[in-house]
């Protein structure tokens, strides 16, 4: 079943005339189907950032449209784009975005609180997922008091409550060291083979992408082409690095 369905997305930033403006998208069309595993990759300035915006809701686009899970974004406006995110869609950021003030697994559970759920679905809940992400021990710890990768693996959590249709990932790995990146690698891969949870991530580390199921790569806001993994994590890593040779532009995180 096809959870994201963009029809020739354009974005023009700026104003109408040609000088003033930037074309970031130039029609990009992509097709997800529930439980893959995607990730996006392309050089410095070739419309990663404005297609993950454009494709959950952050941005409208100039021309095209967004489906997911059979909705079209751009119908939707205000309260109900803002309910449609918090239900269909998870987030998780470079940054963890935690709340300090609130314990982990207060964070985790606040989007449950948000939809009214009962305390027999949210200890149901929390429990699965903590023992999902091995952070049981930390649940009553605070954020600033845990490493990165314990942060990351309670954003992974919070982002997943509520069974999002879609999980989008903006450089998940981008402030994790080498050790913590494969950690939560692999917490995406199970949850993807277990929950059969969709991901998009879009990112820079070439590391992170060799445990997708596909990449693809957009240069000057075109798709330029994409991979599927076919063999080990190992030989799916040297061709994401072939591709991106091929790609030219700033160099990439290995
Ligand atoms: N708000 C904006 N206003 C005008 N131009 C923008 C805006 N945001 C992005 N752009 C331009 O759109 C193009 C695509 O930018 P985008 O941030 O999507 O690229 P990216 O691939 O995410 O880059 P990076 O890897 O450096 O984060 C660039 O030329 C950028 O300068």
């Amino acid at each position: 079943m096809t959870i994201l369905d963009v029809k020739n997305i354009v974005k023009i930033y700026g104003g109408s005339s040609e000088e003033g403006s930037t074309t970031a998208l130039g029609g990009v069309s992509l097709s997800v189907n529930e439980g893959e595993f995607i990730a996006v990759m392309g050089p410095s300035g070739s419309g990663k950032t404005t297609l993950l915006n454009v494709l959950s809701g952050i941005d409208t686009p100039t021309s095209g449209e967004v489906l997911i899970a059979g909705q079209e974004l751009s119908e939707m406006k205000g309260d109900d784009l803002a309910l449609f995110r918090r239900k269909k869609l998870g987030f998780v950021f470079q940054d963890f975005n935690l709340l300090d003030s609130l314990t982990v697994k207060e964070n985790i559970l606040l989007p449950m609180v948000l939809e009214r759920k009962t305390t027999t679905e949210m200890e149901a809940k929390l429990d699965d997922l903590a023992s999902i992400f091995e952070i049981k021990s930390i649940l009553p710890k605070y954020p600033y008091t845990i490493s990165g990768g314990q942060q990351q693996r309670t954003a992974v959590s919070r982002a997943l409550v509520n069974e999002p249709a879609i999980l989008f990932a903006d450089e998940p790995t981008g402030n994790l060291d080498s050790k913590s990146s494969a950690v939560i690698m692999e917490c995406f891969e199970k949850i993807v083979n277990e929950l059969s949870t969709t991901v998009l991530l879009v990112t820079h580390d070439v590391f992170a992408a060799s445990y997708c199921q596909k990449v693809v790569f957009i240069k000057d806001g075109l798709i330029h082409s994409y991979i599927v993994k076919k063999g080990s994590r190992k030989e799916f890593l040297n061709q994401i690095m072939d591709n991106l040779a091929v790609l030219g532009g700033k160099s990439y995180d290995i």
